[in-house]
């Protein structure tokens, strides 16, 4: 078991590297630039790599945050990554031990229900959980969505990145209080 997800771990950063990894200037999510981008994306939405993303991220999860009930995010860079892990935890054993997936909107829908969070409906009150994210940066977009879960009623368990840029996003998800585990950092890509 320790072995596949090694030799997952490095195929996922395989695939990343040569579809999402990018030297050119950028004007990221904060408005800072950067001469380097990773469109976790584009291997999220590949079938191997949704597969990877999942196995990855949901033993993670398992590890670090074992009585969480439901994996989710902001939209739009943790959709694919809570799809993954809730289909993946369903064809590992299913029942019980399945984590359903939500998606935290960036802004509250406009009509019809007005909600912050798809999915909430099959979530108790209180309900523990685990916030992924595609990439950390200022660790802006991953408060967002822990903020949002607990005003919704969730309790947060902790946050699941891919990737940590290394850009202070870290120290900022700690410094409220919230524990972050990353599949990768930086340096994997620019040694
Ligand atoms: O740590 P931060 O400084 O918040 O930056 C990282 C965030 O920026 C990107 O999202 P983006 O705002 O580009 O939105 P998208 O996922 O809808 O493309 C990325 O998907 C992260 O969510
Ligand atoms: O900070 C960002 O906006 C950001 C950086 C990055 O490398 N990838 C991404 O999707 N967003």
């Amino acid at each position: 078991m320790a072995d596949t997800l090694e030799r997952d771990r490095a195929r996922l950063l395989e695939v990343l590297t040569q579809r999402s990894f990018e030297r050119r200037r950028v004007v990221l999510s904060s408005g800072k630039e950067s001469d380097f981008y990773i469109d976790c994306k584009r291997t999220a939405l590949l079938a191997e790599g949704h597969y990877l993303i999942g196995r990855l991220l949901l033993e993670a999860i398992r590890r670090d945050a074992p009585s969480a009930v439901a994996a989710g995010g902001l939209t739009l860079g943790a959709d694919p990554l809570a799809s993954a892990v809730s289909l993946t935890s369903f064809l590992e054993g299913g029942g019980q031990k399945s984590l359903h997936a939500f998606i935290v909107r960036k802004e509250p829908k406009g009509h019809g229900t007005g909600q912050w969070i798809e999915g909430l409906s099959a979530l108790g009150p209180g309900a523990p959980v685990a916030i992924v994210e595609d990439v950390v940066t200022t660790g802006a977009s991953t408060l967002k969505a822990i903020e949002r879960a607990k005003l919704e009623g969730l309790t947060v368990l902790g946050a699941f990145a891919l990737v940590d840029r290394l850009e202070g996003g870290r120290e900022a998800v700690e410094a409220a209080g919230h524990r972050l585990t990353t599949l990768f950092t930086r340096k994997d890509f620019i040694p």
